[in-house]
């Protein structure tokens, strides 16, 4: 067996400062039901996710590990607008909150205002559509034209099983944050984001190094205002860094990823490395996993972020053989998985998906396999509410 030894992480200021490592009891309940979410029934309620993240940080990336997690994947909405920013599955449907932006780029452009800031956002018509998606009620909601930058007529969205909110906002109002069963925020530091931006706007966009700065630049002021304070009240968070395995490194190829898990959330028990509790560092590199330079370190812990208990997984470095996951993924409890094998499998599915060989595919396939057990012991407790009540 891999050797390993207690450790004290050198971790962010937001948690586990020295001394402050604690046990935890484990939370785990029994649900005795089995549901699955993808058999919808009549007058069953859509359970809500949030995601939130900057534009350019890799939501379009974990809602296709998400979906293909929950089931049948998910499609642009047949014969409708060519540039819906919707996704309907057999199981969960994806809301691009960008469709609530209440001015179009002609109109935010006169007034000198970003996408990011709330006043070019509709949040009562987004809470209003949320609320009655989860009652079980169809809304037409708009779509907001990347293409054009103009809002085309609404489009009708149906109650699906689960309702995948992403976008810029989903935790910034209170209303619709309240309407979440779970939320994540992805937190990609800056030099990582500016690192994934040149990649993709440089080579797929035709941009000038120095448009792609001054975009981030543009919209940092109102990126700190409005969008980063929403990861206080994540679930989970998935914190993409800079490799601490090179010294100086920070063009983002080698990420350090670390996993926030907030403990005592209903229905989600975080997920851990050898033994819930401890606090662990790894070098899983040697006879089961081949790692080349700068090599691959796993540590697991507990502390704080923004006063809330959490649980941390990370990973600083990169796979070298997709196949050899079933080593690290025998090493890690709490899955949800329902096959042995199976973080795995989806991540050989997926490894055209960028972040496939490193922490942000492994953690995000995680946390889709945490998001559809959720899901269905959400489906089992109000299936078990409705039994009682049929009794009485
Ligand atoms: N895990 C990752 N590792 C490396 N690069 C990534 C990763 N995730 C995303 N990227 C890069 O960032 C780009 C944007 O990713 P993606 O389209 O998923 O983000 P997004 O948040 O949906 O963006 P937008 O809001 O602008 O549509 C990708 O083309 C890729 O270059
Ligand atoms: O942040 C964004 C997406 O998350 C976009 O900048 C916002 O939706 C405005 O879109 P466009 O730049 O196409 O007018």
């Amino acid at each position: 067996m891999a050797a390993f030894a207690a450790h004290t992480s050198a971790a962010s200021s937001h948690y586990l400062p020295p001394g402050t490592a604690i046990l935890l009891r484990s939370r785990r309940r029994a649900f005795p039901t089995r549901v699955s979410c993808s058999a919808a029934a009549a007058g069953d309620k859509t359970v809500v996710i949030g995601v939130a993240a900057d534009s350019g940080c890799g939501k379009s990336t974990f809602m296709r590990r998400l979906t293909s997690v929950l089931g049948g994947g998910a499609e642009p909405p047949r014969g409708g607008n060519p540039e819906s920013n919707t996704l309907v599955g057999d199981t969960a449907t994806v809301v691009c909150l960008d469709d609530y932006h209440s001015l179009d780029r002609a109109a935010r452009k006169a007034r000198g205002l970003t996408a990011l800031d709330p006043r070019a956002n509709d949040f009562d018509l987004m809470y209003e559509q949320v609320r009655a998606i989860k009652d079980g009620r169809a809304v037409d909601k708009p779509v907001y034209n990347h293409v054009t930058g103009l809002l085309d007529p609404p489009e009708r969205v149906a109650p699906p099983r689960i309702l995948l909110l992403e976008g810029l906002h989903p935790m910034y109002d209170e209303r619709v944050r309240g309407l979440l069963d779970f939320s994540i925020y992805l937190d990609i530091s800056d030099e990582v984001k500016f690192a994934w931006k040149i990649q993709r706007d440089l080579a797929e966009r035709g941009h000038s190094l120095q448009s792609i700065k001054a975009i981030i630049e543009a919209r940092k002021p109102d990126f700190d205002a409005y969008i980063d304070p929403q990861k206080q009240y994540a679930d989970a968070v998935i914190e993409v860094l800079p490799t601490q395995l090179i010294p100086g490194d920070d063009d983002g190829k080698v990420p350090r990823v670390r996993l926030i898990m907030k403990e005592g959330v209903k229905h989600f028990a975080p997920v851990y490395l050898f033994d819930e509790g401890s606090t662990i560092s790894w070098i899983p590199c040697g006879r089961k996993l081949s790692c080349s330079y700068p090599g691959i370190k796993f540590a697991y812990g507990f502390g704080a972020y923004f006063g809330h208990e959490v649980s941390v997984l990370e990973m600083d470095g990169r796979f070298d053989k997709l196949d050899e996951l079933i080593y690290v993924e025998t090493h890690l409890s709490n899955l949800s998985t329902k096959f042995y094998g199976e973080v795995a499998q989806q991540m050989l599915t997926h490894a055209d998906l960028p972040g496939s060989n490193n922490g942000t595919g492994l953690f995000q396939t995680i946390v889709g396999l945490k998001i559809r057990e959720l899901c269905e012991q959400i489906v089992a407790e109000r299936d078990a509410m409705t039994a009682d009540a049929v009794k009485v």
